[in-house]
């Protein structure tokens, strides 16, 4: 049986104007995502991963096409539906963690439900609760400076999981790691995907990574080949 359609997008294109040059970096991208689907994009750099992951998290526009999230045309709600829509339904992980520094871990991991209004000590509880789920159970009160590249990396899945999303989109999620904490953070991804039926589109240069996700897509020139 088909799960239900998490994310889509239908002949997405992307052009930058550079000079009196106009780039095509995308050239007509279709993609579905699944209900707790695994799909990583695999490609050479320059080749439109990051644009595609861009235009499919509602961080910039398309110059032609659609993306359909949970059921919502991005091109046809104003930007307070969109940042709504994002904040419930998606979760974003970087290959920089982009923890706030001047912050906790529990006050950077609570951050997006406070963001949608949950009452302070109940985001607190669910934070505290992820965060002992990631491994950071001891670590609540450290501010990310204090912690190594794997525990950031691990709070900064836990932040993009704690408002529950749809899919989670990560752009080289362990690219700034060391083999074994990057293993640490994929089992870490696939027990949650597990766990909370979320799906995950990963962008990797890292095919250990790619090859544990149900689909790999690889992409040439601003097209899925
Ligand atoms: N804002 C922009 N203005 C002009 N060109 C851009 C812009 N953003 C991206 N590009 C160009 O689009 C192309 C694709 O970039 P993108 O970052 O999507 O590639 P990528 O496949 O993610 O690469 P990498 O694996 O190196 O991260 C590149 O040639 C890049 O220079």
């Amino acid at each position: 049986m088909n799960k239900p359609v998490i994310l889509q997008c239908q002949q997405l294109t992307k052009r930058y104007a550079q000079g009196d040059l106009n780039v095509e970096v995308l050239k007509g991208v279709d993609l579905t995502i699944q209900a707790g689907q695994r799909v990583a994009i695999m490609g050479a750099s320059g080749s439109g991963k990051s644009t595609l992951l861009h235009l499919l998290g509602g961080l910039e526009k398309p110059t032609s096409g659609n993306v359909i999230l949970d059921g919502f045309d991005l091109n046809k709600i104003g930007s307070a539906k969109l940042s709504r829509l994002r904040n419930q339904s998606l979760g974003f992980i970087y290959q920089f963690h982009h923890l706030l520094g001047e912050f906790t871990m529990l006050e950077n991991v609570a951050m997006p439900l406070l963001i949608g209004n949950l009452p302070i000590k109940q985001a607190q509880q669910q934070a505290t609760d992820l965060l002992k789920r990631v491994g950071l159970g001891h670590r609540i009160e450290h501010k990310p400076g204090e912690l190594s590249g794997g525990e950031r990396q691990r709070a900064a899945v836990a932040r993009a999981l704690i408002n529950k999303p749809k899919c989670v989109l990560a752009d080289e999620p362990t690219g700034n790691l060391d083999s074994k904490t990057a293993d640490q953070i994929y089992q870490l991804m696939l027990e949650l995907n597990q766990e909370l039926q979320v799906s995950f589109l990963v962008v990797t240069h890292d095919p250990d990574l790619a090859g544990r996700m149900d689909h790999v897509l690889h992409m040439e020139d601003g097209l899925i080949v």
